[in-house]
C-alpha cells in the first residue's frame, strides 16, 4: 500500500513499521489543502491528526483510498457517514492518550480545588496569600463523570484512589463493567455531583452544557472539560460562574479554538472567553490533554495494530 503522512512531528514507529512490511510511506507535512488534494489519488491509506477536514471532497479526490489513520481520538472532522459509504476504514487510537486525558483531567481538578494557578500566580509576583487560597478536599466530594467510554472510564479509574464518590452517567450503557463509578441517569447526577467531568464526543452534543443544564444541578459544582469546546455554551458558561452555579471551570479544549488561536489574536475573541481569561475560578490549558510522550507511541502503535489487523497483508512482530 501507498500512504500519505501529514503530520511529521507523529512518532517514527508507525511509519517505520509499515515501511519494513513493505508499504510506502511519503511525508507530505508542509502542504495546503490544494496541494493535498492533487496527491491523494495515488494513495490507499491516509494518516492524519486534524489539520484538514476529511470531508467529501477529500474523500472523493481520494479515489483509492482503503484507510485513513486518525492519529489521535476526535472523529468530529471526518465525515465518516461518507468513508463507510466508500467503503474506506477510519481507525482512531484513544488507547494511546486516555490514561494522559485522565491524568490531565485530575490534574486540572487539583488546581481548582486548590486554588493552585492563583497561588502560583501571586507567589509569582510577591503577594503570600493563604486564607483565601485555602482548598477543598476531593476526598470528600461526589464527582460526576458524563461520557463513561475510554477517556471516561480512565478517570473513574484514577479519581477511585483519592477517595471520592464517583459517579457516571453514558446515554445508553448502565452496566459498566467495573467497581470505579456508579451507574447513574443525568437526573441523579445533577443531585449529587460536585464536581463534573466532560468526555462525551462532539457530535450531537454541542452546546450540551447551557444554561438550563447548569440550572438543573441542586449544588454549585466545578466543571471539567477535556471534550470537545463547542460541547460547552461559553456564554451560559460564564454566567453559571457569576451566579455561582459553578463554582470553577477547568478547560482544555474551548468553543473559539479552531477560528482563534491558529488564524486570529486570542484578545479579538468574544467577551464570555475574556472572562474565561481574566477569572481566578478557571483553569485553561491550550487543548493537551492527550499530549504525551508515552501517548505518542501508543498512537503509533495501536494504529500499526489496527491496519495491519484490517487488512491481514503481512505478518511481523512489530506490534
Ligand atoms: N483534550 C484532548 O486532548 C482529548 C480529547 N478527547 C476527546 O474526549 C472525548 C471522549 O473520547 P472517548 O472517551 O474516546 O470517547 P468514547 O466514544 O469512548 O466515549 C464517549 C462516551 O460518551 C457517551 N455519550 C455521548 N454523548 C453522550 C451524552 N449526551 N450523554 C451521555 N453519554 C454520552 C457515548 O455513548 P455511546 O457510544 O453509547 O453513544 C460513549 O460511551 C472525545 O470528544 C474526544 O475527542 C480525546 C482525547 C484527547
Ligand atoms: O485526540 C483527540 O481527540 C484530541 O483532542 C487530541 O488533540
Amino acid at each position: 500500500m501507498k500512504v500519505i503522512f501529514l503530520d511529521k512531528d507523529a512518532h517514527p514507529f508507525l511509519r517505520q513499521a509499515l515501511e519494513q512490511d513493505g508499504h510506502t510511506v511519503d511525508l507530505h507535512c508542509t502542504c495546503d489543502r490544494a496541494r493535498i488534494l492533487e496527491l491523494l489519488p495515488q494513495y490507499d491509506g491516509l494518516m492524519i491528526r486534524s489539520r484538514f477536514d476529511v470531508d467529501r471532497e477529500l474523500l472523493d479526490a481520494a479515489r483509492r483510498l482503503k484507510f485513513v489513520a486518525r492519529w489521535g481520538v476526535g472523529t468530529d472532522h471526518i465525515d465518516l457517514d461518507y468513508a463507510r459509504k466508500r467503503g474506506i476504514r477510519v481507525f482512531n487510537s484513544p488507547e494511546g492518550s486516555k490514561h494522559t486525558v485522565a491524568e490531565h483531567t485530575v490534574g486540572m481538578l487539583l488546581m481548582l480545588l486548590n486554588h493552585l494557578g492563583r497561588a502560583d500566580r501571586q507567589v509569582r509576583q510577591g503577594k503570600w496569600v493563604r486564607r483565601e487560597n485555602t482548598g477543598t478536599e476531593l476526598q470528600y466530594l461526589t464527582v460526576g463523570i458524563i461520557g463513561y467510554g475510554n477517556m471516561g472510564q480512565m478517570t473513574a479509574r484514577r479519581l477511585a484512589g483519592f477517595g471520592c464518590k464517583v459517579i457516571a452517567h453514558d446515554r445508553f450503557r448502565t452496566d459498566y463493567g467495573d467497581d470505579y463509578a456508579e451507574a447513574v441517569s443525568l437526573e441523579q447526577l445533577q443531585q449529587a455531583a460536585d464536581v463534573v467531568s466532560l468526555h462525551i464526543f462532539l457530535e450531537g452534543n454541542h452546546n450540551y452544557v447551557n444554561a438550563r443544564w447548569i440550572n438543573s444541578f441542586a449544588k454549585p459544582f466545578y466543571l471539567i472539560n477535556t471534550a470537545r469546546g463547542q460541547v460547552v455554551h461559553t456564554a451560559d458558561l460564564v454566567a453559571g460562574i457569576k451566579a455561582n452555579k459553578v463554582l470553577g471551570a477547568a478547560l482544555d479544549v474551548n468553543e473559539y479554538e479552531e477560528q482563534s488561536f491558529v488564524k486570529l489574536n486570542p484578545d479579538e475573541l468574544p467577551e464570555p472567553y475574556q472572562y474565561l481569561r481574566r477569572s481566578d475560578r478557571t483553569v485553561l490549558t491550550p487543548h493537551i490533554a492527550g499530549w504525551s510522550v508515552e501517548a505518542e507511541e501508543g498512537h503509533a502503535r495501536t494504529l500499526y495494530r489496527k491496519i495491519t489487523e484490517a487488512f491481514a497483508q503481512t505478518t511481523t512482530n512489530h506490534a
